[in-house]
């Protein structure tokens, strides 16, 4: 298990972290996200011993990080940390040398991840020469190429192609079979749905929401409601008390009803207007969740205001 427990990381006056945690299981992937400047990337750093926490700590295996485990763990920074004028087969050798394989190890290596990853015919390219892209590629496969116990990843899915995109996301599936936690940040949520275990959702400081997408959407469930009534005036379910309309298209309504909002009063409702020919219920889509859980809370109500 990776852990990552109570971290609170303040720059000044700007309280970035308060009280991060989450733990991501041997051979899973959890899916970071946030707004940007949410704090993910400070969370990764403080993981890899790149900034230092105010309080709280990383373990892996119930151990908390040091340098020497810190070495086993595949990083890809944010800000990316190529050498722009070696070429990639060197680089990758380079990387898988310096987390301690040896010469004949470290070759075979990185020829087998510039291959995975389509980088197979530019090995003796300089980085350089390279479109972002596949520099891109190049990163990740400095990630990978040691072998990693745990793999931490900030953003490797920003600026691939669909391809990039398919062949990174074996890779780290393949990691998971392995074995390996795989925590990446992302804001691309249709990714993160399509690979993740689990996810957190960062904002204020603190994880507002984790848990398998799953199981967040079961925590919405019940509230989204679209009905199709094709004939019914705009607005038809507006005054319905308990009732906000997400969207309408023509007689297309997404509806999100309060708690304790009789769904039934809102079908009879869609009646008078005319032919209901659609009613249930949707689950919500991750960015739904993401844009739910980021969003600034209702400012909290005085008890003593509403007894009154
Ligand atoms: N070295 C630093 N010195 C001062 N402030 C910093 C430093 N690093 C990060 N911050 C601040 O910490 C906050 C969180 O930044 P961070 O990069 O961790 O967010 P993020 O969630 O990774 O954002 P994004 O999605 O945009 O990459 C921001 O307000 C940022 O300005």
């Amino acid at each position: 298990m990776l852990e990552f427990d109570g971290l609170y990381k303040s720059y000044g006056d700007n309280r970035v972290l308060e009280g991060v945690g989450f733990a991501v299981a041997a051979g899973s992937m959890f899916g970071f996200c946030g707004a940007n400047g949410a704090g993910k990337t400070t969370t990764m750093r403080i993981a890899l011993g790149l900034a230092r926490a105010d309080a709280g700590e990383v373990r892996w295996r119930g151990v908390p990080l040091d340098a020497a485990i810190r070495r086993r763990i595949g990083y890809m920074p944010e800000e990316r940390g190529l050498y722009p004028k070696m070429r990639v087969g060197e680089q990758l050798t380079y990387f898988a040398r310096l987390h301690g394989l040896d010469a004949a190890a470290a070759a075979r290596a990185a020829e087998h991840w510039a291959e995975r990853l389509g980088l197979g015919a530019r090995r003796k390219d300089a980085v350089e020469k390279l479109s972002l892209g596949n520099q891109q590629r190049v990163q990740l496969a400095a990630a990978l190429v040691s072998r990693p116990e745990v793999l931490i990843l900030d953003e490797p899915f920003s600026g691939l192609d669909p391809v990039g995109v398919d062949s990174l996301a074996e890779a780290l599936l393949e990691q998971c079979r392995d074995g390996v936690p795989v925590v990446f940040s992302s804001h691309q949520l249709d990714l993160v749905e399509r690979l993740c275990d689990s996810v957190g959702i960062l904002a204020r400081g603190r994880i507002v929401a984790s848990g398998t997408v799953e199981e967040l959407r079961r925590r919405e469930a019940g509230r989204l409601l679209r009905v199709v009534v094709p004939d019914a005036p705009q607005g038809w379910a507006a005054s319905v008390p308990g009732v906000r309309v997400v969207s309408q298209q023509a007689g297309d309504t997404l509806l999100e009803l309060a708690a304790g909002t009789d769904d039934q009063v809102v079908l009879a409702a869609g009646l008078r207007t005319g032919r209901v020919t659609h009613f249930a219920w949707r689950e919500p889509t991750l960015v739904e969740l993401f844009r739910e859980a980021v969003a600034d809370p209702a400012p909290s109500v005085d008890p003593a205001e509403v007894a009154a």
